[in-house]
């Protein structure tokens, strides 16, 4: 076991010091490409500035033949592009059990790892994952000099994975964050679903019989899926100061549904989402914002709750010191985001009259 005096000390001589926060950028929506699609590639450039995070994806979804020009279209896309401040650049490696899992670390660290912020580690099995890839990108920072650590982000898509999602998102001061995955997870976990995310009409609870009549119409409710797994993801990621984001939904033409699952997940406390296709970066975008109306609702709370302590009525609710506590996660996210975007800081701006942040 790792001494917690050793924790925040550089991996490899050489390697830049570990972060003692993880930084709170805004990544409402980490947008995937595949770098050896030249459409998809060619569109890039336009995203910067549209999306909080471009990913490119070197995983699952890119044809084994393409995974090396994936690899170097990812470096020359990191080369060429000017990311401005506000787009971040990820990638997704290869499974670290597969053949192209090392050249991907090792290539894009020592190619681009000045321009890389997180490495996103897919089907992550447990603690010993991460200390593999801590390790290995201490040693390729030191060797390429990179100055900032590369930040890691873990996938939860196996049934192992979930049982050890504590351990996981405290393995290392690098860890950035965790992500759903439920296509590889419902695989792995043997459910009878054929889908990437998103709810299944056969996962119900039926109301009870009226009258004892087990053939008349009885309402049904459609059940989610990921609760229990979003909800534990983000029990890990708050208790060791990492975050969690929903995954994909692989049912690009239903914008709706996505919405509500976007939505379920934003409210369980995930900070972001995978985007798939450009249709659903704007949902992420509304989503993971909060909306204006809370905005302002979160600060009439905090103005009349005073120095923060005892209990008030408002509009026939009682607030206290845990729903201000809430009200302040809103508004610390609002003033974020408002930091990046002049749009949505006029729309969190007080109205006349309305006190400040
Ligand atoms: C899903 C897609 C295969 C759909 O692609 P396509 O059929 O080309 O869609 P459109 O014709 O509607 O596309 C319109 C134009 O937009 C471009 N496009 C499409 N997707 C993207 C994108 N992600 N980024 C940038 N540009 C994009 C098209 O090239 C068209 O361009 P043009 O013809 O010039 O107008 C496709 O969207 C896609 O492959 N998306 C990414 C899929 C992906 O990354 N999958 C992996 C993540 S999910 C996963 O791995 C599961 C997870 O791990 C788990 O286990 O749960
Ligand atoms: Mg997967």
């Amino acid at each position: 076991m790792r001494s917690a005096k050793d924790f925040f000390a550089p991996l490899a001589v050489g390697a830049p010091a570990p972060v003692r926060e993880v930084p709170a950028r805004p990544s409402r929506m980490i947008h995937f490409f595949d770098p050896s699609n030249p459409k998809m590639a060619a569109k890039v450039p336009d995203m910067v500035g549209t999306v909080d995070v471009l990913l490119g994806n070197l995983e699952d979804a890119v044809k084994a033949e393409n995974k090396e020009a994936a690899r170097q279209g990812l470096v020359d896309i990191a080369r060429a592009t000017d990311l401005g401040e506000h787009t971040q650049l990820w990638t997704r490696v290869n499974a670290l059990d597969s053949p192209w899992a090392l050249d991907d670390l090792t290539t894009l660290v020592t190619e681009i790892g000045d321009r890389l912020d997180v490495v996103m580690v897919p089907k992550v099995q447990g603690p010993e994952d991460i200390h593999y890839v801590d390790r290995l990108l201490a040693q390729l920072e030191a060797k390429a000099g990179v100055q900032r650590p590369i930040l890691v982000h873990a996938i939860l898509e196996t049934a192992r994975g979930v049982a050890n999602v504590e351990a996981i998102a405290g393995a290392s001061p690098r860890m950035q964050g965790i992500s759903l995955g439920p296509a590889d997870l419902a695989a792995d976990r043997r459910m009878k679903t054929t889908r990437v995310g998103g709810g299944h009409p056969g996962y119900l609870v039926r109301q009870d019989p009226v009258d004892g009549d087990v053939e008349g119409a009885r309402a049904v409710f459609q059940q989610d899926l990921w609760h229990y797994t979003i909800a534990r993801m983000v029990d890990a990621c708050a208790m060791h100061g990492v975050f969690p984001y929903y995954g994909p939904f692989g049912d690009i033409k239903d914008v709706v549904a996505c919405e509500d699952q976007f939505r379920n997940a934003f409210l369980l406390g995930c900070v972001g989402t995978w985007t798939l296709h450009p249709v659903q970066i704007a949902i992420a975008k509304k989503v993971f914002s909060p909306s204006a109306e809370d905005v302002a609702h979160a600060r009439r709370v905090k103005e009349a709750m005073g120095d923060g302590t005892g209990a008030v009525m408002l509009d026939g609710k009682m607030e206290d010191d845990a729903s201000l506590k809430q009200c302040l996660v809103i508004l610390e996210l609002a003033d974020r985001l408002s930091a990046n975007d002049p749009e949505l800081a006029e729309l969190y701006a007080p109205s006349n009259g309305e006190a400040g942040a």
